[in-house]
């Protein structure tokens, strides 16, 4: 379980506040108006910032201090995080070994985690030269191979097509079901919170408030998400 125990991130300007705890295999939209501070939290949970007050928690343990890669997660950014020159194998590698010192068994994996994403034979191509769909599978493949039990993502399709963005939520959901993994995913697009099927965390007016059914939550928004969302 995750939890954000009386948290205050401390940017200047900007200051956000988390008291909130989400359920172990949650899967959770992150929404909220532009520069409200949903990509804060996320980095705060990540560990690439440090909270002013309070402690993160994951089954009870505090992550304070404990750096990202050492976290019990794994992350997608929009651009995938992606290495140019490095084959799309390789770029799946590095959730195993970041110095990219891999066993056979190692290599079987990767291979075994770009089939499941669906780009068998493309192991030996670099992200230069795949569709932005193939490019997110590649992110998608890691998170899988390193199996962390929580993942998070930063508006991670958003240069996608609606269809396109459709298909790679299913194979998160599918990523999430294999892996066990709590979900926090970042999105501008209510549809794809609804789609995501589950809970939803909005982040307004300085807090991220504790996550409720997303369902429920866009049936009858609170005002500050109602101006969010515009007329219909
Ligand atoms: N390194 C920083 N130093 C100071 N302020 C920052 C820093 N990074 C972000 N901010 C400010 O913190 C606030 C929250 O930013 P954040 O990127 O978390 O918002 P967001 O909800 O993810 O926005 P968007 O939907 O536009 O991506 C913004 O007002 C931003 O200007």
């Amino acid at each position: 379980m995750l939890q954000l125990e009386g948290l205050k991130v401390d940017l200047g300007a900007f200051v956000l506040r988390a008291d909130l705890s989400v359920a172990p295999g949650t899967r959770a939209a992150v929404v909220g108006p532009s520069g409200a501070g949903k990509s804060t939290l996320l980095s705060v949970v990540a560990g690439f910032l440090a909270p002013a007050e309070g402690r993160v928690l994951w089954d009870g343990r505090d992550l304070s201090g404990q750096e990202p890669g050492k976290r019990p997660l794994s992350i997608v950014f929009q651009d995938n995080n992606l290495f140019p020159h490095l084959s799309v194998a390789d770029n799946v590698g590095l959730g195993l070994s970041p110095s990219l010192r891999l066993s056979k068994d190692d290599r079987a994996r990767v291979a075994q985690s770009l089939e499941r994403v669906g780009l068998h034979g493309m192991e030996r191509r670099r992200p230069a030269e795949l569709s932005g769909g193939q490019l997110s599978r590649v992110a998608l493949a890691r998170v899988l191979l390193r199996s962390r039990p929580l993942m998070l993502l930063d508006e991670p399709f958003a240069a996608l097509g609606p269809a396109m963005r459709g298909e790679m939520l299913e194979l998160v959901q599918d990523v999430a079901a294999e892996t066990g993994a709590t979900v926090l995913m970042v999105t501008h697009d209510p549809r794809d919170a609804r789609r995501l099927g589950g809970q939803t965390i909005l982040v307004a007016e300085g807090v991220a408030r504790p996550p409720v059914a997303t369902e429920a939550l866009f049936a009858d928004p609170p005002a500050v998400l109602r101006d969010y969302l515009g007329p219909d």
